[in-house]
């Protein structure tokens, strides 16, 4: 199934990244829901990061995207809310295989690390693969405790 509904949130470090992002997925078709912030005030990752993590886990959106400036702190901050399967990814195979593998359903990037060609490549990878499951649901379900 394609995962149509797609939630963008960051930090400050990340609010041009993140309307490039949101501008490349709407231009594809999906459904964007861009929760936010819209200026560069210094913010708090943490709270985005619940934010966007449960309009996945509310059913709202389908998969997440969020950014800080390494991708981490809101990627732990996603990842407190339960149902939350989130992954920092650098790289296209990594964006991949927490779509393949994990069945992740909320992205990380690190907006100080990573530039706007690569991430809208990481983007792309993520949405466009499905959850294998078999033996990795078997692994997925073992990581909610
Ligand atoms: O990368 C981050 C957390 O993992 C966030 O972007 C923080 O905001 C960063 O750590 C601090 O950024 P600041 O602009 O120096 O406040």
């Amino acid at each position: 199934m394609t995962q149509k509904r797609i939630v963008l949130s960051s930090d400050h470090a990340a609010i041009d990244l993140r309307q490039a992002i949101a501008k490349h997925l709407t231009q594809q078709g999906y459904d964007v829901t861009d929760i936010g912030p819209v200026t560069t005030e210094s913010t708090h990752y943490p709270l985005h990061g619940k934010a966007a993590a449960e309009h996945v886990v509310s059913g709202q959106s389908d998969l997440g995207i969020i950014l800080c400036g390494t991708g981490q702190g809101i990627m732990m901050a996603a990842n407190k809310v339960p149902g939350i399967r989130c992954g920092v990814c650098m790289d296209t195979f990594s964006a991949k295989m927490i779509r393949a593998h994990n069945n992740a359903n909320m992205l990380s990037i690190g907006a100080r690390i990573v530039g706007e060609s690569l991430a809208l490549e990481l983007v792309d990878a993520f949405l466009a693969t499905e959850f294998e499951g078999g033996r990795h649901a078997t692994r997925a379900d073992m990581i909610e405790g």
